[in-house]
């Protein structure tokens, strides 16, 4: 897992251009299809706030001229508008959280394509020029936090639209004109409820962004440093065993509390932001009132306002109001979701950056193996190993060994084409190989998946999982092939090396590689395979790379890596 500790917010693609492919892709018409249906009902629901404005009025006229009968004649009404009112409410929530939902799913499994392909994951973790922190947080968080959000706040705004709209034509007509006094003469101001309550949204809200607008930089941050904690676990969680072996629980604490720092001290800017942030928010939520009742006087004085009247202009006023201060209402959540497109676009930038193509890999279809003026630099462009040309043919066995460092296991990663850094060319029929590196990948679930891995473990039959495990001295495992177990805490590191190798006698490749696949053995163990690969296998071209002289018996030639040039 990479992580930096300087978050950069800088990346390639426009932040909102990553909402956009779900809605033209393939899906694009049952997204709409729901969109529009959610839009209709939250329409819906504006429409029986503007009754229940009506009603108020009608109530409270009744109400207060005593009317009484006819004033509680009216509650059944209120009670269905309300029965009415909820249920459109419920099935527009029901239906954004199913469009959430798919939008989500859609959008994880393109990130998780671009994320698969061409190595992504494996050069962010390879090449320290590629910054992208915390891949497996922008997958799995940002996205459902990203869709649920957008859609949240998309939808807000639109009933806040519609309500404007709704209760503006309700503030200006019973609102009226304001006299205005001037050189003799009284001017009539008209809408004057509706440009008042306008005039002082607009002024808050411009104040708010002023107070708020760091905010969103804090919120970037904080989502990176709770990232960073939550990978200082993860990776005590796998290495748990050396941290225990090493008594490592001080030197774990520390960085864990390293990490915490980070978040308390960050955290306090957010606190800082948010507290500035809600204190004009609920500072104006409190004071609106009064301004409703200065810019009522003019009526009060002029004896147009009933008791009606005002329940129905106050509703009018909290609706507009409310509506013209979304941005502010939903100012830490827009911060948040700035945040996290930003933080999406940059690893979506990043994803989309093509992989060196320094290294030419050329398929074919016959079973030799070779290379032409092959040249291995590191990603920074230092050289490291000059291979020139090399021919493996078909059913030779070479063995590979150089000191440590000297660059054998980037040379097996140039013919896997997992290393685009340098010169040259590969041939390689990768249908026909197999690479098995050091360490081994036992992924959990049943040991028979373990064994069948990348392929289902409906590949081979009972009989080739025996015989493999067999093969690899390890027949005792045959009762347990179907358990379910986290073999990889299990087994040792030899039995988990002979179970890799396990894998080549099921799938018998033609080209075998295997990076010192049998270093956690025994002597004894090592034979045994070399013994049991050259028997099973005997056609197989074999390279291995191994510090152990005993095992060039098993190989007819040599390659040494020394002082940056291979010799053989
Ligand atoms: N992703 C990387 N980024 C930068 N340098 C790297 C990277 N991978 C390997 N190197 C460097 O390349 C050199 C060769 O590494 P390599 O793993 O090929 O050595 P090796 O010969 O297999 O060593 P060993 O016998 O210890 O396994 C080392 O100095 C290593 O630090």
């Amino acid at each position: 897992m990479l992580r930096t500790n300087k978050p950069s917010p800088s990346h390639s693609l426009p932040n909102w251009k990553i909402l956009v492919p779900y809605w033209v892709s393939e899906e694009k018409w049952k997204a709409w299809g729901l969109l529009g249906l959610i839009i209709g009902l939250s329409l819906l629901y504006v429409r029986t706030a503007v009754w229940f404005g009506i009603w108020d009025q009608k109530f409270f006229d009744a109400f207060f001229a005593f009317h009484i009968g006819a004033a509680l004649g009216m509650l059944p009404l209120y009670i269905a508008m309300s029965a009415l009112s909820a249920g459109v409410y419920v099935l527009q929530t029901y239906l954004t959280q199913i469009l959430s939902m798919r939008w989500r799913l859609w959008n994880t499994n393109i990130y998780l394509q671009h994320y698969l392909q061409n190595t992504t994951y494996y050069r962010l973790e390879h090449d320290a020029r590629i910054r992208a922190d915390n891949p497996d947080q922008r997958i799995a968080d940002d996205l459902a936090q990203m869709t649920t959000l957008v859609l949240r706040l998309g939808l807000d705004a639109i009933q806040a639209v519609m309500t404007l709209l709704s209760f503006s034509i309700v503030l200006w007509n019973i609102g009226g004109a304001l006299p205005v006094p001037f050189g003799g003469h009284v001017y009539h101001v008209p809408g004057y409820l509706f440009f008042g309550t306008v005039i002082i949204s607009i002024l808050v809200s411009l104040f708010m962004e002023k107070v708020g607008s760091p905010l969103v930089n804090a919120d970037y941050q904080q989502q990176h440093y709770d990232a960073d904690l939550r990978a200082s676990l993860l990776d005590l969680r796998r290495d748990a065993e050396q941290v225990a072996f090493y008594k490592g629980e001080d030197a774990e604490h520390l960085r864990f509390s390293t990490h915490l720092a980070h978040i308390a001290k960050n955290w306090r800017k957010v606190v800082r932001y948010t507290w500035r942030a809600n204190f004009v928010g609920t500072f104006y939520n409190q004071t609106a009132s009064v301004i409703l009742w200065v810019l009522l006087v003019p009526k009060l004085l002029d004896h147009t306002l009933t008791v009606g009247t005002y329940a129905r202009i106050n509703a009018a006023f909290m609706q507009v109001r409310r509506s013209l201060q979304w941005f502010m209402d939903n100012y830490t959540d827009l911060a948040t979701l700035r945040a996290t497109l930003q933080r999406l676009a940059e690893f979506e930038g990043v994803m989309q950056q093509m992989p060196s193509q320094g290294i030419l890999c050329k398929p074919t279809h016959n079973l030799t193996v070779s290379t032409h003026n092959l040249v291995l630099n590191l990603p920074s462009g230092q050289s490291l190993l000059d291979v020139g040309d090399l021919t493996f043919k078909a059913g030779e066995r070479w063995a590979i060994s150089g000191a440590s460092g000297s660059g054998k296991s980037t040379f097996l990663r140039s013919l896997a084409g997992l290393w685009p850094y340098g010169s040259g060319e590969v041939c390689l029929n990768s249908a026909k190989s197999m690479f098995i590196p050091q360490q081994s990948y036992v992924p959990s679930g049943s040991l028979r998946q373990a064994l069948a891995y990348p392929l289902p473990p409906e590949q081979h039959d009972l009989q080739a999982y025996v015989a493999a495990l067999h093969a690899v001295n390890l027949g005792n495992y045959v009762p347990h092939l179907d358990n379910e177990q986290v073999w990889s805490n299990i087994l040792s590191g030899g039995e988990q090396q002979r179970l890799a190798l396990a894998r080549a006698f099921l799938v018998r490749p033609s080209i075998l590689f295997l990076d010192e696949a049998t270093s956690a053995m025994d002597a004894e163990n090592e034979r045994w395979l070399y013994g049991a690969l050259l028997m099973h296998l005997p056609h197989c071209t074999l390279i291995s790379i191994t510090h152990h002289e005993a095992l060039n018996a098993y190989h007819q030639k040599q390659i040494i890596l020394q002082n940056g040039k291979a010799f053989f």
